[in-house]
């Protein structure tokens, strides 16, 4: 996957006036490649968690599986309709109210109103926001924000190819586990999983097989604890 991005953004008021001057410099953009020849298969049934340092790759990837992103070169062979992308916080509003935020992210990822309607409730309860529901956004603590967006993306019926973008160790220590208990219901409902996370810990608990993603190249692809024990001593000598 090849990013095109623009470079040289002037940081100075000189800066600023010599890219005034010459245009040129002003659209000046590198090509940067994301992901470099990635290849690998998932059966159904695995759960398969995808780690790397920041920057290396995964969301990118995540994206590209799913359908959010068109690869620039190679092809993804998946069932599209089976597949549903959690991420969080995409298409919030800090202006809206929660309530206003429930209605609008949660028709971003599908919901209809009737839907949000009859689930209104349990979202709610779930994020144990239920007095905070009429307040802007805006006024949230960041964990407040994390937990409402969790407890709406998770809120679908499982579908059939889940895949999870970082949605876990949001908010403190109890939703943690609640929500970590919430994922592994689906996971235990839904047949083949991706999940991107930092935690090798979180990991190792809920994958069949780990692919380690190092700038832009697949570095490992097997069992959960050797990838996991080999990205952990990486760097060290
Ligand atoms: N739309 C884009 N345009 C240009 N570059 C991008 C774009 N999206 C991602 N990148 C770059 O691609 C690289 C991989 O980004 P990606 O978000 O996939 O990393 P990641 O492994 O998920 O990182 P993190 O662990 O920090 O979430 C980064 O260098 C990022 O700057």
């Amino acid at each position: 996957m090849r990013f095109r991005r623009t470079k040289d953004t002037p940081t100075s008021l000189k800066e600023w006036m010599v890219s005034l001057l010459n245009p040129k410099l002003r659209k000046q953009a590198e090509s940067f490649l994301a992901l470099d020849s990635i290849s690998f298969r998932i059966d159904p049934g695995e759960i398969v968690g995808i780690i790397g340092t920041n920057g290396s790759g995964k969301s990118t990837l995540l994206k590209i599986i799913s359908g959010v992103l068109p690869p620039s070169s190679g092809v993804v062979f998946a069932d599209r309709r089976k597949i549903e992308l959690l991420t969080l916080g995409t298409g919030f509003d800090l202006e809206l109210t929660g309530r206003e935020n429930v209605y609008l992210n949660g028709a971003l990822i599908g919901f209809t109103k009737r839907g949000l309607d009859r689930k209104y409730d349990s979202i709610v309860s779930f994020a144990e926001l239920s007095d905070f529901m009429d307040e802007k956004v805006r006024n949230y603590s960041s964990g407040m924000v994390s937990r409402l967006a969790f407890s709406i993306a998770t809120s679908k019926s499982t579908p059939r190819i889940l895949i999870l973008d970082e949605v876990l160790s949001v908010g403190d220590r109890f939703f943690r586990e609640k929500s970590e208990r919430r994922i592994r219901e689906m996971i235990q409902s839904g047949s083949t999983v991706l999940i991107v996370s930092h935690s090798t810990q979180v990991i190792r608990s809920l994958c069949t097989r780990v692919l380690w993603i190092e700038r832009g190249k697949l570095r490992a692809d097997g069992d959960p604890d050797t990838v996991c024990r080999a990205y952990e001593t990486m760097g060290k000598v």
